[in-house]
Parts: structure tokens; sequence; C-alpha cells
């Protein structure tokens, strides 16, 4: 039986070891690939004169294809690996569980920031993002279960323990059951934790963890008291779901929207410390202008704007309306159909004849809308969240969306989000007591037609002296609403 330090040593030094040589293996891949490639330059002619000529050469084309295939496969996996080395090179684990399945089957798992499988094959190391790492964070003891792959499998909790490590040398282990008075935990808030947000994988919370691994709801909405790790399970579940989806979502199908760049900047680095790349992140604001400009809009305000009124408005029907180029498509609808209906038929009958026009913002005649819906003005704003509605527009590149500081957001800001990502997860944190003026509106009431579900965040972790994010949330702002100084206080 291995001591804790011994297998401490074990695990580091291998992989230690393993870095070099799978560094020469990507090496030696990349060089073999270079030589199939030049192979297939001098194989470069085709013959194809008779039928037998032909099918052995379509042959070849195709076996060259699959090696260049199981090629990149491999590379793609002995990169992951030797990202995975170095990353937990530092802290190769945080957590141990020791897990009997049934009589002759007993498990010690160790848990880590990413998984690491040596190169005979062996786990090594769980991600904490595994199924079977829920038995740890959800602080289950003795006989349970958990569920992988839509099975539930059977197994009892035999211990939990906590590790704190550096490099090669254990600074501590202890045995645990209740999370929220861990040793390890009470040390991380002690750190002075200033200028960048951190990641908190090694002491996620019972409540913490349910949120980052809610599965059942497309929409997840939570309310969290100020300083329950509103900011760092968001970004955790953004790590987590890149994991679940690891085969079909790369960073760039996530959208995570924060107050603004200082924020930003805030909380960089967190998402590669735990092995993912930095998703798209923005303001609402910029976000705005960019999605506007692909309209042919510029210089929107979201200020003194009807996008409530409009989605009510959009379900009048359309023959009221003074948009007499709808006509030819009104004739094939009932007459009854809606704005929306007849719209989104009218913009699929003009791509499909080609004459869209170039900027999608020329197409209506705004001001005679507005006209029959008795307002003043169309705001640019306004017209942006009809051409989303009416064009039927779709961000399909965008798989996720993450919001937080949602407290912030007005009734506009829900009905256009909600109207843009009908297809897109979302995720959206604040703190209702924390904003700035006025009143939060019910998120839960734009996302009626989704399934959604509503958390709550209870405990504050906030350590005293870590106040960075009231800084960068409050900048400029805390003089006049004097509220900076309350919370403190
Ligand atoms: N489980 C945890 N383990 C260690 N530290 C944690 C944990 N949860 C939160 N923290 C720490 O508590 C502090 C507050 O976290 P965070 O900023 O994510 O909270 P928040 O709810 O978003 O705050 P705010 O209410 O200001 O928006 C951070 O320093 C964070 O690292």
């Amino acid at each position: 039986m291995h001591t804790e330090k011994e297998h401490l040593h074990f695990i580091y030094h291998t992989l230690h070891s393993e870095i070099p040589v799978l560094e020469k293996q990507l090496i030696q891949l990349k060089q073999d690939g270079l030589n199939i490639k030049k192979q297939l330059g001098k194989d470069g002619h085709l013959n194809l004169e008779t039928l037998a000529e032909k099918i052995d050469t379509f042959a070849n084309i195709e076996a060259n294809n699959r090696q260049i295939d199981a090629l990149n496969l491999s590379y793609s996996i002995l990169q992951k690996r030797l990202k995975n080395a170095r990353l937990l090179l530092p802290q190769a684990y945080f957590a141990k569980l020791s897990l009997k399945f049934d009589e002759d089957d007993q498990n010690q798992l160790y848990l880590g920031k990413v998984g690491y499988v040596d190169q005979h094959t062996n786990d090594l190391i769980y991600d904490w993002r595994a199924p079977v790492a829920e038995l740890y964070y959800s602080n289950k003891a003795g006989a349970t279960s958990y569920a992988a792959n839509g099975r539930t499998i059977p197994v009892t909790v035999q211990a939990r323990e906590q590790f704190v490590i550096d490099h090669d040398r254990l600074l501590s282990a202890t045995m645990t059951q209740m999370a929220v008075t861990d040793p390890l935990l009470l040390a991380v808030l002690a750190e002075n934790r200033t200028g960048h947000l951190k990641e908190i994988t090694a002491t996620i919370q019972g409540e913490q963890n349910t949120f980052i691994r809610e599965s059942d709801h497309a929409v997840v909405i939570a309310n969290g008291v100020a300083g329950s790790g509103k900011t760092s399970v968001l970004l955790q579940r953004i790590a987590y779901q890149l994991y679940q989806h690891r085969y079909d979502w790369q960073a760039e199908n996530i959208l995570l929207l924060t107050p603004n760049l200082t924020f930003k900047t805030y909380i960089q680095g967190v998402l590669p410390s735990l092995g993912e790349q930095e998703p798209l992140s923005t303001t609402y604001q910029t976000f705005i202008q960019q999605l506007g400009r692909h309209f042919g809009l510029n210089q929107i305000s979201t200020q003194n704007n009807h996008l409530e009124q409009l989605s009510q408005k959009v379900q009048d029907p359309a023959v009221t309306l003074k948009l007499s180029f709808l006509q030819a498509v009104l004739n094939q609808l009932s007459p009854d159909a809606s704005l929306l209906t007849a719209a989104q038929n009218v913009w699929r009958w003009l791509g499909a004849t080609g004459q869209r026009p170039e900027k999608p913002v020329d197409w209506l005649d705004w001001q005679s809308l507005a006209q029959s819906w008795q307002i003043t003005e169309l705001t640019q704003y306004d017209i942006l969240y009809l051409l989303i509605v009416l064009t039927n527009y779709r961000q399909t590149n965008i798989q996720a969306v993450f919001i937080d500081e949602s407290q912030d957001y007005d009734a506009d800001t829900w009905t256009l989000l909600a109207a843009l990502f009908v297809h897109a997860e979302l995720t959206i944190v604040g703190d209702r007591d924390q904003r700035l003026a006025g009143v939060s509106p019910n998120i839960a009431d734009y996302f009626q037609t989704r399934s959604h579900t509503q958390l709550q965040l209870s405990t504050s972790y906030r350590a005293t002296g870590a106040i960075t994010k009231y800084f960068i949330r409050y900048a400029n702002l805390w003089s006049q609403t004097g509220r900076f100084v309350q919370e403190l206080g």
C-alpha cells in the first residue's frame, strides 16, 4: 500500500517524464504527416484510363485520406494529453474518492482540474467534470449512486480526502465529510484574492455544484447573494459544458456577456487555467452594435425603446398594417395571419427569388409601420429587434450564452435575447438586490416557452479584502448611489 506522499511522487514523476515523450511523439507524428503529403505529391498523377485503373486510383486516394485522418486524430489526442500533463504538473489533483463498486472492485480515484491517462492507458487522474466526480461534490457518503451515460451506477463511497499539493510536495491531506467547514475551503478563502478571479474547482460547494452541473433545462437562471460565487460558478459551468459537449462545441460557440471590459480582464485566465480556451466575451452594448451592423444599422442606443410593446405588436394581423408589398404572399396566408408569420414568409420568398435587399434595414418602410402602430418613431434598437424576429434570424454558431450581473439588464434586453437565442442554451446569474437602480424584471417571464429552472445561491464566500470585483462593478457609480459604502460597511 502506497502512502499518499509516495503516490504523489509517482504521479508527479509520471507526468514529468511523459511530457518530453509526448513532445517527441508529436514531432514524429508531424513528420509522418509531412512524409505522407510528400508521397501524395509524388503520386499526384491520376491514372483514370481504364475502369480497373480508376478503381485502383480512387482506392489509393481513399486509403491515403484514412491515413491522414488517423494521423490528425492521434495528433489531437497527443496534443491534449501534453496540454493536460503540463497543466497538472503544479497540482496534479486535489481530492481522492475511495469507492467500492462490489466486493472485489475497490477503487481510489484522484480528481484533478483535467483528467490524465498515462502511456499505458491507465486513468491516473479523473477530470473534475467526469460523472463519477459528482460523488465528491455532492458530499455523498456510504451506499449511493451516480449517473453516467444514462445509467445509474450503484456505489459505496468509503472515504473522501482533500489535498493541498505543490508540484511533488504534499502540503496537506484531510479526510472530509462536510464541505462548508472544510479546512481547504477556509484556507482558500483566507488567501488574499485580489486582481484576478481564480478557478474554484477544489472547493466547489453543494449548491454551486448543483448549478454547475444542471443539465435538465435549456435556460438556467440563478439568483445569488453577494459573494456567493456567481461569477466563479458561471465560469466553472462554461468549463463543465465544454467538457459535456467536447465532441461538438468549441470555445467560439460560447458567448459570455460581461458588464464591462474591466470585468472581462478580471475574469481572464480562469478558463485557460481549467484547460479550456477563453470564450467569446463582450458587453451587451458591443454585442448589439455588432449585430446591428449585420442588418445595416448603426449607433444603436438602448435607451427609450419599445421592444416589449413590439413583441406584442408583431402578433397583430398583417392585413391591418400599411405594408402593401406583402400582398402577394398575404393572399396565400389565412386572412388573420400575424405580421410575424407574413413577414417571415415574405423574407423566405425574397431569399428564394434572390430579391433580398443588400442591407436588411432597407426592406421595410419603418415610418409607415410606426404610424400603423401609433408609435412616433421606431428607434434603431426597435428596428434591430423587429428585423431579428421578422426575418427569423438565428445566430447558429452560438450554442450557449452565459450572462453575468443579470440584475442590471432591463426588460428590452431580455426581450431581444429571448428572441435571438431561441435554440441556444442560456445560463443567467445575478443578484436582484444588487441592481443599481429600479427593479429587475422577472427573467423567467421571458423564457416561458423554453424549458427553464431557477436556482438560488445563498451562502457568501467573499473573503475580507477580496473586493476587487466591487470596485470594478461600481466604478464611476458608487459616489452616485452610496450603495458601495453601505455594502462594505
Ligand atoms: N467554492 C468556493 N471556493 C473558494 N472560493 C470561492 C468559492 N465560491 C466563491 N469563492 C470566492 O468568493 C469570492 C466571490 O466570488 P464571486 O465573485 O464569484 O461571487 P459573486 O456572487 O459573483 O459576487 P458578486 O455578488 O459581487 O457578483 C471570490 O473571491 C471567489 O473566488
